[in-house]
């Protein structure tokens, strides 16, 4: 054993042709006895020698990543609608109608900005248990398109295998592998194996053959799936390749990698269509405080699982579709395993899928398991987005039992060894005598000792009478010929017969062969269709779940909404009405203010006609007194009270223009107060403009009446000139004063007529 690595025999098959091996490959860490596998065998024995140091309940450890927009998106400036608080290990995500956030913790949470290298800060001490003898998982789990594959390997690695900046956990964990076991000087032995998922059949990715024609190399890189009486789970038929160094696995890595299949969608460009899952497994040299020498036997499952798909927005057709829809079947699987553990179901329904069974061992199992959950920011993700969180935080639940399940000590193990050997020599010997002229040693004896009979028998005949002995010879001869004649006749007969019946068995087999596999491939297609139509219902039944989730919501948030449009038109409804109070209550104001002026200006109008009137009288009086005084003034003073009365009657006139600019000025105003009330002020507005019509129409007719009463005055006065020019032909004074009464008597007649 050399340091550095260090490789058991039982495990270096084959290395001239190349450094694979391919037999029975345990997938969960304890095995039975009855497979015959060297590392099976080492790790039971290992179990028993030294006592698996079983350690507490521990939880699935989940991290949560939230990739950035990508450049479509960004493009399109879609809104993003989850808040990642990286340092409380929290994420929001933040419902678009309602606005209301839903927050979920888990044990890590990485933003869109955080860096690969972060991340993986975060999976090391996972690693570090797996040089420690622990089985490790790690899978990314999430929606397609959400970095799962980019989580897992990242950026492809150059010709020189240097880690680029944006290199995923796989590769970043092969080469802290290989660092502590340096660091440590340890001796070690190491393998590798790689498989997909696809269409759950178990492809070997790691099989040699270079053909990449997937339809013809089908047969050969497919795996058959077994599990044992105790639940351990085995592979048969995959690849173990033996590893020395960092770059054998990266290379490995990359070339199968190129064989697992992928696509163009419409959510990813380089979608993966298949489950993968790569295998580390450790055996590292160490020995106990007694000196005693151990082995440490650690694996490490690195699974990158295919995304969970809405087949209408992924736009997958046919194959595509088909491959979705048996994608979303296994993951729909996986998430009933979660929520049966989760809830500590008595039946956990690892058997529905070849990936839960694979992945037993690490949900609920001995396994130490580590659960990265991917998810988009973007608003139309949201709802697989949700159902990813709710997933994750259920598996944060789940309880696994680690175990330090591969320690040995060597003595031990090299004593299982030779007992495999004898094993494997006993089934070589039996493989033998079944394929091959293979002869059992009594069978090979007694055919010798026949042999040996017959020159015996012919020394005896020799020592008889020769004649008569040669006669007896003759008849026994012929009778001897007879005798066979016959029994060959027999015989053919019997062979033909037997031959016809043959012949006929052979076409009976033939025809129910024929039955067999037309039964077969319709018992086929049969559970094709069965299978198809599992997935379908299956589909629609998560597509039903997600719409009716959807339409539930869609439905509180209207109802919610309608509620509170209901309030806003309540209160609306309230102000109008206290509005509509205001407006009645202040046009009823308006009103009575008209009404108050409408008296007011009609008995001001009386006033002002019997002040004409007083006047009139006064001035009459006024006149008739001076012209009493004496007949040679009597010219100026008439004159001087004529301009009285004429400026009288202008002040009236600027009196009634002012009144008239007041109530224009205050139609304005109330013909802008009932514009703004206008359905409710159209009756009063009509009064008042009614009212203003008749007001006007009163206006000219005093202005008529002015008009009417100058011309009159003018007239009179004209007619005074004249009578003035008859009283200079007045005897007396008394005769000219009762023509001045009769005069104004006549007037009073007058006015009063008007
Ligand atoms: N954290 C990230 N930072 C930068 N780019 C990312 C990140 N996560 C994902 N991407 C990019 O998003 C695209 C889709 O990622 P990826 O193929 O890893 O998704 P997936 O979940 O594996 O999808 P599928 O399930 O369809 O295989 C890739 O171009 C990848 O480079």
């Amino acid at each position: 054993m050399r340091k550095g690595v260090w490789i058991t025999r039982s495990m270096d098959y084959d290395q001239s042709q190349s450094h694979m091996r391919s037999t029975l490959i345990p997938f969960s860490p304890a095995q039975p006895s009855k497979w015959k596998d060297p590392i099976a065998t080492e790790s039971r024995s290992l179990d028993a020698i030294s006592g698996n140091k079983v350690v507490n309940e521990v939880n699935v450890q989940v991290i949560l990543r939230c990739r950035p927009l990508n450049e479509d998106e960004m493009h399109a400036e879609t809104p993003t609608v989850i808040l990642c608080d990286e340092i409380k290990g929290e994420v929001s995500a933040v419902h678009q109608t309602t606005n209301k956030q839903r927050t979920y913790s888990f044990d890590g949470v990485f933003g869109p900005t955080a860096q690969q290298k972060e991340l993986f800060q975060t999976i090391s001490p996972i690693i570090e248990e797996v040089l420690e003898g622990y089985s490790c998982t790690i899978f990314a789990y999430g929606q397609t398109g959400t970095g799962k594959t980019y989580t897992m390997e990242g950026q492809k690695m150059g010709k020189s295998w240097e880690l680029p900046s944006d290199a995923g956990i796989i590769p970043r964990a092969v080469q802290q592998i290989f660092h502590v076991l340096k660091s440590k000087d340890a001796e070690y032995s190491m393998k590798v194996t790689y498989l997909e998922i696809y269409n759950e059949e178990i492809v070997d990715l790691l099989c040699p053959n270079e053909n990449l024609d997937f339809a013809v190399n089908e047969a050969k890189r497919s795996i058959i799936l077994m599990e044992d009486s105790g639940g351990a789970t085995f592979l048969r038929g995959l690849k173990q390749a033996l590893i020395h160094s960092a770059d054998e696995i990266y290379e490995l890595f990359e070339k199968g990698s190129v064989k697992r299949r992928t696509a163009e969608t419409l959510l990813n460009k380089q979608s993966s269509r298949s489950h993968s899952i790569f295998s580390v497994t450790v055996h590292v040299k160490d020995c106990t405080p007694e000196g005693e020498d151990l082995t440490k036997c650690g694996k490490l499952n690195l699974v990158d699982l295919a995304g969970s798909e809405n087949i209408i927005r992924s736009g997958a057709r046919e194959l595509r579709a088909r491959e979705a829809g048996e994608i979303n079947k296994s993951l729909l699987t996986l998430g009933r395993v979660i929520n049966a553990l989760a809830e500590h179901s008595g039946h956990i329904p690892y058997r529905d899928s070849k990936l839960t069974r694979l992945l037993k061992d690490s949900l609920g199992g001995t396994a130490k398991t580590c659960i990265i959950a991917t998810i988009s920011p973007s608003i139309h993700c949201l709802d697989e987005t949700l159902s990813t969180l709710d997933y994750a935080s259920r598996a944060k639940t789940i309880k696994n039992r680690p175990k330090v399940n591969h320690r040995a000590i060597k003595s031990e193990l090299i004593k299982d060894l030779y007992a495999e050997i004898g094993c494997l020599r006993k089934e070589v010997n039996a493989l033998r005598e079944k394929n091959s002229a293979y002869r059992s040693q009594d069978h090979y004896q007694n055919q010798e000792n026949q042999m040996k009979e017959v020159p015996y028998h012919n020394k005896a005949i020799d020592q008889g009478d020769h004649s008569s002995v040669l006669l007896k010879d003759k008849y026994k001869e012929n009778a001897k010929n007879k005798e066979k004649d016959a029994l060959i006749r027999d015989l053919r007969s019997s062979e033909k017969a037997l031959t016809e019946q043959i012949l006929k068995l052979q076409k009976e087999l033939e025809n129910a062969a024929s039955d067999v596999s037309s039964l077969s491939a319709k018992a086929e297609i049969h559970d094709r269709l069965l299978d198809e139509n599992k997935t379908r219902f299956q589909n629609f039944h998560v597509q039903l779940s997600l719409k009716l989730e959807y339409l539930h919501k869609a439905v509180a948030a209207s109802a919610e909404q309608q509620q509170q449009q209901m309030k806003l038109l309540d209160v609306k409804m309230q102000s109008l009405m206290s509005r509509r109070n205001e407006v009645s209550e202040e046009l009823a104001l308006q009103l009575r203010k008209i009404q108050d002026l409408y008296c007011y200006h009609i008995k001001y109008i009386g006033e002002i006609a019997g002040e004409i009137d007083r006047n009139f009288q006064s001035t009459c009086h006024k006149m008739t007194s001076e012209v009493s005084r004496g007949f040679s003034s009597f010219g100026d003073i008439f004159k001087e009270k004529l301009w009285e009365g004429i400026s009288a009657i202008h002040e009236l006139k600027d009196i009634i223009y002012s009144q008239e600019d007041k109530l224009t000025t205050f139609v304005q105003e109330q013909g802008e107060v009932h514009l703004r009330a206008l359905e409710l002020s159209k009756t009063s507005t009509k009064a008042t403009l009614t009212f203003f019509e008749n007001l006007r129409m009163h206006l000219s007719n005093m202005s008529k009446i002015e008009e009417y009463l100058q011309s009159a005055i003018a007239e009179k006065l004209r007619e005074l000139e004249m009578k003035f020019e008859l009283r200079k032909g007045c005897s007396s004074l008394k005769e000219w004063e009762s023509f001045w009464k009769a005069q104004i008597i006549e007037r009073k007649i007058w006015f009063k007529k008007r």
